[in-house]
């Protein structure tokens, strides 16, 4: 990957928690900032952070954590950032650049809309990217490499404002993603079925096998390296972060949800009626969507995701 250089002298990360101290510990590896300040509003976390020694000013003060910022990156659950706008926002220094991390997009673009943005470059943003750690400890500087980060920047025909997309995603590249550019209300229609349906339905799933009444949670846990155990990992990611897409990105989830209830409506018929060809051949196209994934570079192609390398 070629060097980048300097991108942003200083740079604040809102919220050091897995992707705020991905891109904290991303910026020091790939050397595009010289100076960190993160701002978080948990003590233990600035005390870890300090303790990690991964930023050089670590604060509880949002204000003026971001006054000499270059670059202020908003990392933390979705449904905060109206109310951290309206403190960032107004403290920053004109010509400064303004993004976030979020998973959903259209209220974070409302929530930057209602501040003046007008002395500011404001471009919402997402690394297509995760775990289900949270927290300072949980960041890598690796997280990005090989994935996606899309930018749904207001419509302007300022050039100093493409300027600054194209300067912000010279850093999502140097972190090692591929960028591309989306209108926000896409963007959270596309999220709604690839991210946040498949984390409802991973969610509901080990809700349902903890609840039933004739198998045990006991069993359940014993015999849970099957199919149930990869919804287990995506039902175990943080709640807050959760709680706060499926209310912020309402509107799109039930959407999806409804067009995903008809499906298995339709799945369920074909069990009920022995329909063995609508089966297989639905089956065999979704073995088929999962190369595609293979085959972009976007996940492994080994058995059980690798799980069992070297145990045998
Ligand atoms: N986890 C993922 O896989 C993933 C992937 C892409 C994007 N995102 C998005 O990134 C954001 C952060 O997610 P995460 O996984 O890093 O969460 P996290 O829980 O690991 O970290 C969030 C951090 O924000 C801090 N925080 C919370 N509210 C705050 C406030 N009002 N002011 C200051 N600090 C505050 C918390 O103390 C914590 O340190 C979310 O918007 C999430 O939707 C997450
Ligand atoms: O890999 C995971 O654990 C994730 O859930 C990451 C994931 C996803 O759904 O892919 C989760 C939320 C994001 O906004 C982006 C990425």
């Amino acid at each position: 990957m070629p060097k980048s250089g300097i991108l942003y002298p200083k740079m604040t990360v809102i919220g050091c928690g897995l992707i705020g101290g991905s891109v904290i510990r991303a910026a020091r590896a790939h050397g595009v900032v010289s100076e960190i300040t993160v701002a978080d509003a948990s003590q233990a976390h600035r005390a870890r952070v300090v303790e990690l020694g991964i930023a050089d000013h670590v604060t509880g003060d949002i204000a003026e954590a971001v006054r000499d910022a270059d670059l202020v990156v908003i990392a933390t659950p979705v449904l905060s950032v109206p109310e951290l706008a309206g403190l960032v926002i107004p403290a920053m220094k004109p010509g400064a650049t303004l993004t976030d991390v979020g998973s959903t997009k259209a209220n974070v673009a409302e929530a930057f809309r209602a501040q003046d943005i007008s002395k500011i470059f404001a471009i919402p943003g997402h690394p297509i990217a995760g775990t289900e750690q949270s927290g300072p400890d949980a960041g890598f500087s690796e997280l990005f490499e090989n994935r996606w980060t899309i930018l749904t920047p207001f419509e302007s025909d300022d050039e100093h404002y493409a300027a600054a997309v194209a300067k912000l995603s010279a850093l999502w590249r140097a972190f090692g993603a591929q960028v591309e550019l989306m209108d926000e209300k896409h963007h959270d229609l596309v999220l709604a079925v690839v991210s946040h349906l498949p984390h409802l339905i991973a969610y509901t799933i080990v809700g349902s096998a903890a609840d039933l009444e004739n198998v045990t949670e006991s069993e359940v846990i014993k015999f849970s390296a099957s199919g149930f155990r990869d919804f287990t990992r995506i039902a175990a990611s943080d709640p807050t972060m959760w709680r706060d897409i499926f209310i912020a990105n309402k509107d799109a989830v039930l959407e999806m949800l409804g067009r995903f209830t008809e499906d298995l409506q339709a799945m369920s018929r074909a069990i009920r009626w022995g329909d063995a060809d609508t089966l297989h051949s639905h089956f065999t196209r979704t073995r088929a969507i999962r190369r595609g994934i293979v085959a972009a570079g976007q996940e492994s192609a080994e058995p059980n995701f690798g799980r069992d390398r070297g145990k045998h």
